[in-house]
């Protein structure tokens, strides 16, 4: 495998040259780009279903950085030509989680890791709970993959096929055989970057409009359950209203393995309206820019205004959560995308290495007073967390739940079921006979009218 990997490195090398050394001895990397040359040719994308077609052997794939350098490599997976913002992930395993990862949605994503795929891809078996066992979505979410090395032979209890024939399938193009200590250095110095993987010899080198800004796009929507399901423990105790802004399937089974029934409902439904009916409310995960969430970010805080439901939130959630008690979100220049990213939780001095996946992050001088920042990141500061100071209300931007990554935070879920029991305990109102417990038998109990990722790029 290796063999194959140096052999396409020269190709790559000619095109773009970091200068390692100069890099060593501290200087900026110098980067040959061939954007210098050529103007856009007014070719435009093609729709990405239309192409959904495996890529040939040994056939060229470029990737394109937008105002950037260009790499050329081989194409693996779906013949499609993408665009998405480059980001990477020093993530070491757990490639189909990631992928399937809704918040990952429009993304292209770029693994340090050189080889991805040796342990192929699982299948869409479901568990007790009718959740999918080994993807977090039904779908793989990302725009495109680079990575060093694809490997082609697999191996793996669970595996049932390849990495490029799931992507080809899905309509997900692999660019391999490229330099990504290259790429990585370029976008940890620039900052993450849109960019497009095109298969063959042709690439437009600078055609801007080629460059679709998933930060411009509302991906929630795209990502979000269309109308309310059910995904229930059996005898559950308590019910959870969870605001789907992209949940993976690990946050669900997180809370119904723990005995709660869920309904899932979409990002932007009324939560305030149904909190009562509830003994706990939920906001998940999501891709992009949280600030185009304004309707759940006003649902969110009349929520908290009119109710003193547990709420706890993760990623995303955690994002609105924060912008619905008037605190602000920044961007991050390249974001934290790994599963080993210490997080020190400030109430107990403990350090947590955690699950992350995300660009924004909430800037906690402008938290409000009756929050305190909960967790705070130990690689760059950034915040993780918020608490209450004195309702059950908190929530942290990194992944309790992992898939993939390690299981240090999932205590959290525990603290939140312990908050909506002792909640659903006190109230004055006997609970059990709440127009919610109808829904658990009524309502879908899968994820309704989600759109698989390649219409992302559709026009
Ligand atoms: N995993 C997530 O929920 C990501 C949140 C948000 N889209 C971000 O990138 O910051």
């Amino acid at each position: 495998m290796f063999s194959r990997l140096s052999a396409r490195l020269p190709k790559s090398a000619g095109l773009f040259a970091p200068d390692l050394s100069a890099r060593l001895s501290g200087q900026a990397p110098r980067y040959v780009s061939r954007l210098a040359a050529g103007g856009s040719n007014g070719r435009s994308m093609p729709d990405r279903m239309a192409r959904a077609t495996p890529a040939a052997a040994n056939v060229d794939a470029t990737l394109t950085i937008r105002d950037g350098p260009v790499f050329h490599g081989t194409a693996y997976g779906a013949n499609s030509n993408i665009s998405g913002e480059a980001v990477f992930t020093t993530s070491l395993v757990g490639y189909p989680e990631s992928m399937t990862d809704p918040s990952y949605r429009g993304q292209i994503l770029v693994f340090t890791q050189p080889l991805i795929g040796n342990y192929g891809v699982p299948s869409s078996e479901r568990d007790e709970f009718s959740l999918l066992k080994y993807f977090e979505s039904p779908h793989i979410q990302c725009a495109g993959v680079v990575v060093a090395d694809v490997a082609e032979k697999y191996s793996h209890w669970t595996a049932v096929e390849s990495l490029s024939t799931w992507c080809a399938r899905e309509g997900v193009p692999i660019i391999s055989g490229v330099d990504t200590r290259a790429i990585v250095t370029y976008l940890r110095e620039q900052g993450s970057s849109l960019a497009r993987i095109s298969i063959g010899d042709e690439y437009d080198a600078d055609e801007d409009e080629g460059f679709v800004d998933p930060g411009a796009i509302n991906l929630v929507k795209r990502v979000s359950t269309k109308a309310p399901f059910v995904v229930s423990a059996p005898n559950a105790s308590f019910h959870i209203a969870l605001l789907d802004c992209g949940v993976k399937e690990n946050i669900l089974r997180s809370l119904v393995s723990r005995g709660a029934a869920i309904t899932v409902f979409p990002y932007d439904y009324p939560i305030h309206k149904v909190a009562d009916n509830f003994d706990g409310v939920f906001i998940s995960n999501g891709p992009g820019d949280p600030t185009h969430c304004q309707e759940t970010v006003y649902n969110l805080g009349r929520l908290m205004e009119t109710s003193s439901v547990p709420i706890m939130g993760i990623c995303l959630g955690h994002q609105l959560l924060a912008l619905a008690v008037g605190a602000e979100t920044i961007k991050l220049k390249y974001g934290n995308r790994a599963h080993n990213i210490p997080a020190l939780d400030l109430t107990t001095g403990q350090c947590h290495i955690t699950s992350q996946n995300h660009g924004y992050a909430v800037d906690a001088g402008t938290l409000p007073s009756d929050f305190k920042e909960y967790f705070v990141n130990l690689n760059d500061g950034s915040n993780e967390g918020m608490l209450h100071k004195t309702r059950p209300i908190f929530s942290t931007q990194f992944h309790p739940e992992a898939k993939g990554g390690p299981m240090d935070s999932s205590f959290l879920f525990d603290k939140y079921l312990d908050s909506v029991k002792m909640f659903k305990d006190s109230a004055k109102v006997y609970r059990d006979n709440r127009p919610s417990q109808l829904m658990i038998d009524i309502l879908s109990k899968e994820r309704v009218g989600v759109e698989p990722s390649p219409l992302a790029n559709a026009a």
